[in-house]
């Protein structure tokens, strides 16, 4: 599909190949993929002349390429889009924490249809719509048709189910979610407690299930339930079951369905409708199980396909790799917000009355920061290098090639867990970045965290995650002495035996400028890390039981795994062909900042493997400090290049013009609380204690 051509009609009309269930696949760049350019500016203390980027129009982005050398195909549709949503007033940013929850949910159902609107309208193309519901920035019923239901039915259903189903889920004729999760099990996916039995008889299943799904939405789900025929268990599977009437809403006969109650923060993910679902014998026909894996004949008979059943867990692969170039986004959205602030915000500063420090010029403010601003350009590379792989290993899976799928999972599964933890994080120290105002809803940034933090948990909690890594890196060490030649992302594994053996060759501070030192120092660690694990495992009768007992130190490993493949492709990107003056070099440098912090961090691992000495270890640290100095005069620039509107920002911190005191002061008025000068309550409450502090002090 072409992004010229119209979004509704190209899904609708495109050929349903099987495995094909990547919705973005064709958007796959491995460009590199900045929203933004390259704007040298000078902050002077914060507020700039421009105005805020709404009202800037064409000058807000001032594409200037002779001047900034360089735009990823991505960027002009991403700027179109941000500006099309900041620019109509049904999506306007409302105040979700004060909303109550019908009226957030109902808004958001308001902008989930405009959006659609405007999408058959514009005839907007899949990137395109994918970029408007980015800037909407409202969880919603859509993520989880177009991101889990949609996905689940290409990847596990047959030639014929798609034929059937996805045309009316393309136009939203059926809106479903993805039912897997249950109250007693949700990382335990083998142990889930639905079943589904089917019936020779009338040719039906019958299900009992307990779901995390959308309670107030969808029309239909798939739903993922133990396959029981002829007495015998054959495994989960997906089903799709209609929830609700299509006429009236109400649900189906023996459907039990609602939402699930408010979640973590106010407004946040509360917009969307997570939901219990029960059922009571409810029957479906037997072809509305998703057959791709293994096929139930009339009879009842299970038959196998060629496909290995892990397929069943794809959307899963999928839904993993969106989620880490969300992350890069998510990260990039509160450092612009803390880097911004920080060059607005003055405290302290010299004795002879001078004018203050920008806070952005304290070393502390800049080891806290610009790590993080590193972090967000290395997950944005590392994301887009995930979506190519994921895009390679369904090219192959349509040839019946599945070398790859365990590469896969442990990639998407490793970095999913290893980036929402790390944003996660850094959301939060943002918020202290920012100081006390840092804490106040209209930073933006106690939303942002609310919204974001349950990504830690969703589509597999990361420990467990990290966990499915660790196994995966055992079976690599396990068969390292068997010929089999660890490819892709283990690679580095063939060269153990040296690995184990090396010594880091940094001798001053800027040896560590070297890209291959510093991949071989994050190798050594990772080898033996593994090593010792598999080591650790050996000693065990019971592998199980020591994978059990060895658990936290796995974890480690699985870490330090992740942590090498983000570096590594962070190194890669900087050997392609960056254009713009002085771009590669700026990227350069926040490469080095993100391994050498991340070495700093996890010095306690490099040392005790012995990958680094104490004194390498401090002239990394050396190092690191004067980076700090070479970021600080482009540190807005490069949050600029992230081109984001101050409506999707939703921060009076993070203000383009910088503008923030004479905001946050307008901000305050705006709260219910000063609707009135003397409160509701004076009357009740005040004014009787006060009296009573008056009599009392009378006697
Ligand atoms: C308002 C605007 C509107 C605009 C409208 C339109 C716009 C349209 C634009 C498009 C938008 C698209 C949006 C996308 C956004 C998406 C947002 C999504 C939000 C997410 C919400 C959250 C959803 C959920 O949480 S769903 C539930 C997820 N559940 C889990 O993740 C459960 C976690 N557990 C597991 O994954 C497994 O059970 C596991 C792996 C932990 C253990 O499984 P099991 O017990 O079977 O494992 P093992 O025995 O350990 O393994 C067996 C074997 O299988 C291998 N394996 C395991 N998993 C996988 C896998 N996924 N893939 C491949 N292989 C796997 C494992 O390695 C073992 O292999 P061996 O070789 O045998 O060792
Ligand atoms: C906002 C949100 C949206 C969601 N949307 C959906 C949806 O659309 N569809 C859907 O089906 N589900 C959905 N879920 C459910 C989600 O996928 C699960 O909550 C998630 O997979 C984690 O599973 P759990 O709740 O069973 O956690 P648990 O597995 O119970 O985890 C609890 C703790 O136990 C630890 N733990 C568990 N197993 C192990 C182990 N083997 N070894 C070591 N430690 C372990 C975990 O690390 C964690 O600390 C959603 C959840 C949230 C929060």
């Amino acid at each position: 599909m072409s992004s010229a051509q119209g979004f509704l009609n190209d899904w609708v009309e495109s050929r349903v190949g099987l495995g094909s269930n990547i919705s973005n696949s064709r958007n796959t760049s491995v460009s590199y993929n900045i929203k933004g350019c390259w704007i040298p500016l000078t902050d002077n203390g914060g507020r700039r002349s421009l105005g805020s980027r709404e009202e800037q129009g064409s000058v807000r982005c001032r594409r200037d390429e002779d001047r900034l050398g360089w735009f990823p195909p991505h960027f002009d549709v991403s700027d179109r889009m941000a500006r099309l949503v900041a620019s109509d007033p049904v999506f306007r940013k409302d105040n979700r924490a004060m909303l109550s929850r019908k009226e957030l949910f109902k808004n958001t159902l308001r902008k989930a249809a405009h959006a659609w609107k405007r999408i058959i309208e514009l005839r907007l193309s899949e990137e395109e719509a994918s970029e408007m519901r980015f800037y909407v920035d409202e969880p919603a019923f859509t993520d989880l048709h177009w991101g889990m239901f949609v996905p689940a039915i290409k990847g596990q259903g047959t030639e014929e189910q798609q034929q059937k189903w996805l045309p009316l889920a393309y136009k939203m004729q059926i809106i479903g979610c993805y039912a897997q999760t249950e109250l007693g099990h949700g990382s335990n996916v083998q142990g889930l407690e639905t079943t589904a039995t089917f019936d020779p008889e009338s040719d039906e299943f019958s299900f009992i299930w307990w779901p995390g799904g959308l309670g107030k939405v969808s029309t239909h789900a798939v739903v993922y339930a133990r396959l029981i025929t002829e007495g015998q268990e054959h495994g989960v599977h997906g089903f799709i079951v209609q929830l609700r009437s299509l006429d009236d809403h109400m649900p189906l006969p023996g459907i039990t369905v609602g939402d699930i109650g408010m979640k973590f923060g106010t407004g946040a993910y509360n917009t969307m409708d997570n939901g219990v679902l029960r059922f009571d014998n409810v029957r479906i026909p037997r072809n509305q199980m998703l057959m791709r894996v293994m096929r139930v004949t009339r009879e009842g008979k299970c038959v196998q396909s060629n496909v290995p059943r892990q397929l069943i867990y794809g959307t899963m692969v999928y839904v993993r790799q969106t989620i880490v170039s969300d992350a890069s986004s998510a990260l990039s959205r509160a450092v612009c917000i803390a880097t911004r602030y920080s060059a607005v915000r003055r405290q302290f500063g010299p004795q002879d009355g001078g004018v203050e420090t920008q806070v952005i010029d304290y070393k502390t403010q800049q080891s806290r920061l610009f790590p993080l601003l590193a972090s967000a350009y290395a997950f944005r590379f590392v994301g887009e290098w995930l979506k190519w792989l994921y895009l390679d290993v369904t090219q192959r899976l349509q040839a019946n090639d599945f070398s790859t799928l365990p590469e896969a999972h442990a990639c998407t599964a490793g970095l999913k867990s290893l980036t929402t933890s790390a944003t996660a994080d850094a959301i939060e120290e943002c918020r202290k970045l920012c100081g006390g105002h840092g804490y106040l809803s209209s930073s933006g940034l106690p939303e942002l965290f609310a919204v974001y933090v349950p990504a830690c948990t969703y589509e597999g909690d990361n420990v467990v995650l990290l966990l499915q890594v660790a196994r995966f890196l055992m079976k690599t060490v396990s068969q390292l002495g068997s010929g089999k030649k660890p490819v892709g992302t283990t690679a580095y594994m063939a060269r153990a035996e040296d690995l184990l053996q090396s010594r880091c060759s940094v001798q001053k501070a800027e040896d560590w400028l070297k890209p291959s030192v510093i991949l071989e120092a994050f190798e050594a660690r990772a080898v033996r890390m593994c090593v010792a694990c598999a080591q650790s495992l050996s000693k065990f009768q019971n592998p199980e039981e020591g994978f059990l007992e060895l658990s936290a130190d796995l974890v480690e490993a699985a870490i330090a795994h992740c942590q090498l493949i983000v570096v590594s492709k962070f190194i890669e990107k900087l050997q392609q062909d960056i254009p713009g003056k002085g771009v590669k070099q700026q990227l350069q440098i926040l490469c080095y900042i993100y391994a050498l912090n991340l070495l700093h961090k996890h010095l306690g691992d490099f040392l005790s493997t012995g990958c680094i000495t104490p004194k390498q270890a401090s002239l990394a640290n050396d190092h690191l400090r004067s980076l700090y100095s070479k970021v600080r005069p482009n540190a807005i620039a490069l949050v600029d290049a992230f081109n984001y509107t101050d409506h999707f920002l939703g921060s009076v911190l993070g203000r383009y013009d910088g503008n923030v005191y004479p905001k946050l002061y307008e901000e305050a008025w705006k709260d219910p609380l000063n609707d009135s000068v003397v409160p509701d309550g004076y009357q009740e409450y005040i004014r009787p204690m006060l009296k009573q502090q008056l009599r009392n002090a009378r006697l």
